[in-house]
């Protein structure tokens, strides 16, 4: 069945924009560090692949998997990890970078998992950040936009593994689903 999708909450040119700003400025944090890009996968990948282009000094990359909503729109309460990092990260600068921080556990695992292996740092970036969902407070240090308390999918987010190759940020119309 086709899915009725209302106006994009953030057009491609808002996310564009955004990620140019962010590119600039994580570029002048980061000079002179041994960067990590870790992008955290899957819903990530879009965010990722133009942030990092948007970076204009030399960077490490690599990924890590989890997952923690499976086919519903609240998560679970239980970070699972799917795929572990390639590379050490021991003194290495390290940037994780979300697609979106909801509840924060994902974050708040990944920051208590990573710190384990002694980087130098230990920062986040995230595209989207949903502060009304929050279950525990956690350090956001680069934050695309802020949006409101709605299920969003496009531009690497999913609903049931779908819609993540739209090319905006649409919210999800789930009025004969769960909410
Ligand atoms: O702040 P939280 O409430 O923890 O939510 C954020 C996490 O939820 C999504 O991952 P998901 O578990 O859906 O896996 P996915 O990235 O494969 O879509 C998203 O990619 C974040 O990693
Ligand atoms: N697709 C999607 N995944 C999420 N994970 C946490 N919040 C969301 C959301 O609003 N949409």
């Amino acid at each position: 069945m086709e899915r009725v999708f209302g106006r994009p909450l953030v057009t491609q040119e808002q996310m564009r924009t955004r990620i140019r700003e962010l590119g600039k400025q994580i570029s002048a944090d980061y000079a002179g560090k041994d960067l990590v890009l870790v992008g955290v996968l899957k819903g990530a990948y879009a965010f990722y692949a133009d942030l990092a282009r948007a970076i204009r000094i030399p960077i490490h990359i690599d990924f890590i998997v989890v997952s923690s909503y499976g086919a519903k729109t609240k998560t679970s309460g239980k970070v699972k990890l799917v795929t572990d990092l390639t590379e050490s990260i021991k003194g290495k600068d390290v940037l994780l970078v979300e697609d979106i921080v909801d509840s924060g556990l994902t974050v708040q695992y990944l920051l208590k998992t990573f710190a384990k292996k002694k980087p130098r740092s230990l920062k986040v970036c995230t595209l989207l950040s949903k502060p009304d969902r929050r279950q525990v407070t956690v350090q956001v240090d680069y934050e695309g936009f802020k949006i409101p308390n709605h299920y969003v999918v496009g531009y690497g987010l999913d609903y049931q593994q779908q819609y993540r190759n739209l090319p905006y940020l649409a919210v999800l119309d789930l009025a004969d689903e769960e909410t």
